[in-house]
């Protein structure tokens, strides 16, 4: 499902109004009743309730007033608040007003200490508040009475439904600078907005409805519109099937390098995420030193000896061994525990650049690009990087707040200087391609916030390439599997669960995705 930000959503509004016909007012008065539809899934006797709506001064605002006329045609009794005047409501948000005016409901500008009384004692005896305060047309940040409004709105403790958006949230990162509104529901309109499934935008948004108020499907598909949410459906298209007949040679193999000393969970817990996601074979290629320990770790595993250095990870000599190892295997998976010394980075990136199958950059290999990033541009095949923001941070020379703060446009950028796939990791984890087009993912909790979960995720990633997908439908659904499985691991506690039980839990995730 596409997801457009603010500035395509004002460019399809523009084109659906001048170029088609369509007058604003009639896509306000769709937005407005599109709300109205979702109360009455809620609720069937609206004409019972009692709303408070809070109106800003722009078209969000004007969605209000609609919402407001349809609450009181059916009955239900409605307080509608004003932050501004009613001289600065404008266009087809004025038109709305003015006919509310007429219909005898009473919009009250809250211009005083008397005016803020009344918001208070209305919210108190509301059944549900309708945030219509902020819509698309937010910027910088939430302050003043705007702040002191959402401060009430939260603190009242009723069903809140967002127009639009939860004001305060960012329609294009899902920041959310000071303060937004705490929604049970949201109602956005046309196609829904990135800031809506990236943290923390996410945690405000409550349940989302997507609501079609009639804008020509032909101006949606003629915009260039590259960020896309990561559901079941498109997951389910390209996850991998097995024919009765298959056998453990038709499933691909992996080959993981990874570990050093002190650091072989995370190797075998790569290598177990391939098996997990459905390759054949996997073969662990890890310092010698390490051989038994992870043969005790991994039973369907197969490992192989890497020459090491005195401080337990690979040396120079290694990569010869890796490269013809890579030969025999349908991608290379590489990083997680690998190891920081310069010698073991020197392999990595040599590695790198000289193998030739479809390659998984995790972790310490990662590291072992920090300013060399040039290098991305010399892999045979398109690589998967799967940074956290702290290795992101690393790579780009950018603050990992900074990295946070825009996922999209910062893997998005990365995507294209590296000529990589980016996968940057985190809530919410955003896919990006050279060709701009990034996808966020839907699926994941905070139980996942555990040592490990990364390794897992590049050895599903590089399970799913062996497999047959491509490095972009890999990287798609790797990371709603992932996060799949996170969320079925979740279902024992969130709280303590650990890595590897998101490892038990990938063939269910897989199992449920391609089975509903
Ligand atoms: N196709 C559609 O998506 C349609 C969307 N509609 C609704 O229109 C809004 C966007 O309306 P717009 O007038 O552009 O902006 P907003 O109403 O969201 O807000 C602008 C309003 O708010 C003030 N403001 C901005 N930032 C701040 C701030 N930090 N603090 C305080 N006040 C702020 C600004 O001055 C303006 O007055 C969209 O979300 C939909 O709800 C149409 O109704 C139908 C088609
Ligand atoms: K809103």
């Amino acid at each position: 499902m596409r997801a457009a930000t603010a500035a395509e959503m004002r460019e399809i509004d523009r084109i659906a109004i001048n170029d088609y016909g369509i007058p604003g007012v009639v896509l306000m008065e769709n937005a407005g009743v599109s709300v109205v539809r979702m109360l009455e899934s809620k609720w069937e006797l609206l004409a019972e309730r009692k709303f408070c709506i809070l109106a800003g001064k722009g078209n969000n605002g004007g969605d209000g007033y609609v919402i407001a006329r349809h609450l009181s045609n059916q009955g239900a009794k409605v307080k509608v608040f004003l932050l501004g005047e009613k001289a600065a409501v404008s266009g087809d948000a004025q038109i709305n007003l003015d006919i509310i005016d007429k219909m005898g409901i009473d919009t009250i500008e809250i211009s005083n200490e008397r005016d803020w009384d009344k918001v208070r004692v209305a919210v108190t005896f509301s059944d549900c508040l309708i945030d219509a305060l902020l819509g698309t047309g937010f910027r910088g940040e939430v302050s003043g009475d705007m702040a002191r409004l959402i401060d009430i709105i939260n603190a009242a403790g009723k069903p809140v439904v967002a127009v639009d958006i939860p004001s305060g949230v960012g329609a294009d990162t899902g920041r959310v600078c000071s303060k937004a509104v705490q929604a049970s529901y949201t109602v956005t309109f046309g196609l829904p907005k990135p800031g809506l499934f990236l943290y923390p935008g996410a945690e405000y948004t409550g349940e989302l409805t997507v609501a079609d108020i009639g804008i020509p499907t032909a101006v949606i598909a003629g915009q260039d519109i590259k960020q896309n949410i990561i559901m079941a459906d498109a997951v389910r298209a390209v996850i991998p099937r097995r024919s009765p007949a298959a056998h453990k040679g038709m499933s691909g193999r992996v080959l993981v390098v990874a570990g050093s000393r002190g650091l072989s969970g995370a190797a075998a817990m790569a290598a177990e995420g391939a098996l997990r996601a459905g390759a054949g074979l996997v073969t662990l290629a890890a310092p010698g030193s390490l051989q038994d320990v992870l043969a005790m770790k991994l039973t369907e595993v197969m490992t192989k000896p890497l020459a090491e250095i005195e401080a337990g990870s690979i040396n120079r000599e290694a990569v010869a061994d890796i490269i013809r190892l890579s030969a025999g295997n349908d991608v290379l998976a590489i990083g997680p525990g690998v190891g920081r010394e310069e010698e073991t980075a020197a392999a990595v990136r040599e590695t790198i650049t000289t193998a030739e199958c479809p390659i998984v950059i995790d972790a310490d290999a990662l590291n072992a690009l920090a300013g060399n990033t040039k290098l991305l541009n010399e892999c045979a095949a398109l690589p998967v990087l799967t940074p956290h923001p702290g290795e992101m941070a690393r790579l780009t020379g950018l603050s990992t707040e900074s990295v946070n703060a825009d996922r999209i446009a910062i893997a998005r950028q990365a995507a294209a200087e590296w000529g990589s796939i980016v996968v940057v990791k985190g809530a919410s984890t955003v896919v990006a391609f050279p060709d701009g087009e990034v996808y966020i993912n839907t699926t994941g909790n905070a139980g996942m916030a555990t040592g490990g979960t990364g390794d897992v995720l590049t050895g599903i990633i590089a399970g799913l390439i062996a497999q047959g997908l491509s490095s972009h439908d890999a990287a798609v659904a790797g990371v709603y599997i992932h996060g799949l499985a996170g969320d079925v691991a979740a279902q024992a506690g969130r709280i303590g669960m650990v890595a590897t039980d998101l490892l038990k839990a990938v063939p269910a995730a897989m199992y449920g995705i391609s089975s509903y």
